[in-house]
C-alpha cells in the first residue's frame, strides 16, 4: 500500500534575494496508514512549515510531496482545494467562528463536503459531538465553553470530513493535563479505528507515549526518528 504520505528532498525557504532564509533542509519522511508521527523539535526548526506544506496551505518549492496520492509538487489550486477537504486540521487557535454554537461549527465541515442536506448535517455534528464528550453542550458559543472542551470541538470539527489524514499543530498546548489527554487519545482512536495517520506536532512531554514515531527536526532537517 502506498504511504498517505511521502516526502522526499522538501526544501523551502521564505523570502527571496538576501532576505531568502531557508527553512526547510531536504527533507524525507513517510507515514504509514494509522500511524502517529509526533514531530518535535526546537522554536523555528521548520514544524509547522513542513505541516503547512504537507496540507497544501503553502505552494512547495523543491522536492516531493504525495499525499493521499496527490502529488503536490506542481498541483493546481483545485486539486489542492480537493485535498484539504479530505484533510482534518486541528490547530492550537482552533478556528472555531465565534458566533455559531458547537454544533454549527461541527455543521458547517459537512457542509464543504457537500452530501448531507442541513437536517441530516446537524444531526450528524450532534453525534460527532457526543462523541468527542460533547453531547450537552452542542448548543454552546465557543465563548461558553472551556478551552478544554473548544479543542474537543476542534476535534469533531476535523473528524466531520472523515479525514484521510490529520495535521495538528499543538492541539494540546493551551489544555491542562486531563483535557490535553482525552484529547489526544480521540485522536489516537481516530488514527487506529479508521486507519487516517495523524501528524502532530508538539513540544507536550505528556503526549509523547501515544506516538508511533518521534520525529526530531533542528534547522530545517530532521536529525532523529525514534519508533
Ligand atoms: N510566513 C513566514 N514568513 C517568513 N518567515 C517565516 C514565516 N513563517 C515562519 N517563518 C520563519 O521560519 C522559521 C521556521 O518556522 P516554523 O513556524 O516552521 O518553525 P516551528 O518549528 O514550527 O517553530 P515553533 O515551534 O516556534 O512553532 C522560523 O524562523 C520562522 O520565524
Amino acid at each position: 500500500m502506498l504511504a498517505p504520505v511521502a516526502l522526499h528532498g522538501i526544501t523551502f525557504a521564505y523570502g527571496e534575494g538576501e532576505l531568502r532564509r531557508p527553512v526547510l533542509r531536504d527533507v524525507q519522511l513517510d507515514v504509514a496508514p494509522g500511524e502517529i508521527v509526533l514531530l518535535t523539535g526546537p522554536s523555528g526548526s521548520g514544524k509547522t512549515t513542513l505541516l503547512t506544506l504537507i496540507g497544501a496551505l503553502r505552494a512547495m518549492q523543491e522536492g516531493s510531496a504525495r499525499v493521499l496520492g496527490l502529488e503536490l509538487a506542481g498541483a493546481g489550486e483545485g486539486a489542492r482545494v480537493a485535498l484539504r477537504r479530505r484533510i482534518g486540521f486541528i490547530f492550537q487557535n482552533h478556528n472555531l467562528l465565534g458566533f455559531l454554537t458547537a454544533r454549527q461549527n461541527v455543521a458547517m465541515a459537512l457542509e464543504m463536503q457537500g452530501t448531507l442536506d442541513e437536517a441530516d448535517r446537524l444531526a450528524r455534528a450532534g453525534e460527532l459531538l457526543a462523541s468527542v464528550g460533547l453531547a450537552d453542550h452542542t448548543e454552546k458559543l465557543p465563548a461558553k465553553l472551556s478551552g478544554g472542551q473548544r479543542q474537543r470541538v476542534a476535534v469533531a470539527r476535523a473528524l466531520a470530513a472523515d479525514p484521510g489524514l490529520v495535521l495538528a499543530d499543538e492541539p494540546t498546548a493551551a489544555l491542562d493535563k486531563q483535557s490535553g489527554s482525552e484529547v489526544v487519545h480521540l485522536l489516537r482512536d481516530l488514527a487506529k479505528k479508521r486507519g487516517a495517520p495523524i501528524l502532530m506536532v508538539t513540544h507536550d512531554p505528556r503526549i509523547l507515549d501515544i506516538a508511533d514515531r518521534i520525529v526530531t527536526m533542528e534547522d530545517g532537517r530532521i536529525v532523529s526518528a525514534a519508533a
